[in-house]
């Protein structure tokens, strides 16, 4: 077909990059290879695969014709060279930092992680004899000050789960570069349509699909993407032999059909979190609403130069403290308390007894993640439900 000189745009390119019906018998949807191995025409060719020499699918654990469309797709909406699909975001980060550090070497993380990722750098490559050093990176003197020529990588969140913090990623990637470290951001939660962490100078994005990309709470999965080179490496070290961490084929459709409706499901999310957010401002019962699009944020600058949007993640604190955010919870009938988000169910959860709970109390302390927090999903409801929803419960609580 015809290809046009500028790129399309990515609503354009989401539903179609990567793929041409008349390559697969004029199949408008790309075909599903539920396969775990690949025939070679001769064992030489099946040795040629093997060694590398020669390009071609032989066993799903390191590559599948259904994963190599949705890895493309993504590198094309992340505007990255290549990207790896991974069974879940744990695996994708698991598999990027296996393979980046070594014994003896450090990184730098910024002081908000989800529970899981703070888990495995802490407790999983600290055990390796990783150092794993947290440095507020919203302050990039900060970052000046601490890395050094052990650093091999500086990770973080945009925005961070579960308060939102926004770090300036071009800021970030400057420093780091000048250090010779990989900068690897997780993506998850404003995806490629809010925030492409590649053009502000990141070498590696990270996420999990389990959310936003899959978008309909019915798939666990992960994503790395970045450079051809580290992207191979990561491909052949941390997923093949490190963690085994492989996305299904069924799930890498499940992602690409999600990827259809992506644009339009962050409008939508934006949307009703801005309103949603600002009217929480109001509410009586409310000590702090975290939300990148209020001018009360104090990354409201920041997040208005790197984000296209504000996304659908909320953050708050009631003035009861965490007593009145259980009940505040419980007393919801629309949006469910449940862990994960970006779904099109709206969900509660309180990140300090379940999300990240892996945190000590004084670790929780240390790394501002409060007892009082309550984190908000805004799903693709109608907004005027879920205002009924939230104001019967503000009001069960009088
Ligand atoms: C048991 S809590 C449920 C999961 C939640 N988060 C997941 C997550 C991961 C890890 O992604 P998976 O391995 O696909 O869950 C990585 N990076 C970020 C920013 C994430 O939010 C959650 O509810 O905050």
């Amino acid at each position: 077909g015809h290809h046009p000189a500028q790129q399309q745009a990515f609503s354009t390119r989401a539903i179609h990059s990567g793929y041409n019906p008349m390559d697969e018998q004029g199949a408008l949807c790309p075909p599903l290879h539920l396969t775990s191995t690949f025939v070679a025409e001769s064992a030489d060719d099946m040795g040629a695969m093997f060694a590398g020499e020669k390009q071609g699918h032989f066993y799903t654990r390191i590559s599948n014709p259904t994963l190599d469309l949705l890895e493309r797709r993504i590198a094309d909406l992340e505007n990255a060279e290549a990207a790896l699909g991974t069974a879940s975001g744990m695996g994708a980060i698991s598999a990027t930092l296996w393979t980046l550090v070594a014994p003896g070497d450090e990184i730098i993380v910024d002081m908000t992680l989800y529970g899981c990722t703070f888990a495995f750098m802490r407790h999983g490559l600290g055990k390796f004899g990783v150092k794993v050093r947290h440095v507020d990176l919203t302050k990039t003197s900060l970052l000046q000050d601490a890395i050094n020529d052990k650093t091999k990588v500086v990770y973080f969140e945009t925005p961070a789960n579960p308060n939102m913090r926004i770090v300036d990623i071009a800021a970030i990637s400057e420093i780091a570069h000048q250090s010779g470290a990989y900068v690897v951001v997780d993506n998850t939660y404003a995806t490629p349509y809010l925030t492409r962490p590649i053009d502000f100078g990141a070498d590696i994005v990270v996420h999990s699909a389990t959310k936003y990309l899959g978008g309909h709470g019915d798939l666990v999965a992960g994503i790395v993407a970045g450079s051809k080179e580290l992207l191979t490496q990561i491909r052949l070290v941390g997923l093949k032999d490190m963690t085994g961490a492989v996305m299904s084929p069924f799930n890498a459709m499940l992602i690409m059909r999600g990827l259809k409706t992506l644009e339009l499901r962050m409008d939508r999310h934006c949307q009703s979190a801005m309103k949603i957010a600002a009217w929480m401002e109001s509410q009586s019962m409310v000590d702090v609403v975290h939300y990148p699009g209020l001018k009360s944020s104090p990354y409201h600058d920041l997040a208005s130069r790197q984000m296209d949007g504000f996304g659908g993640m909320i953050a708050f604190e009631l003035k009861g403290g965490i007593n009145a955010g259980k009940a505040f919870i419980d007393a919801l009938n629309l949006i469910h308390c449940a862990v994960s988000l970006g779904d099109a169910e709206s969900l509660i959860q309180h990140p300090a007894s379940m999300t990240h709970s892996p945190y000590t109390p004084e670790e929780r302390a240390e790394y501002g993640i409060s007892d009082g927090l309550v984190r908000l999903s805004i799903g693709l409801e109608s907004v005027d439900d879920l205002m009924a929803d939230l104001a019967q419960a503000f009001a069960a609580l009088e």
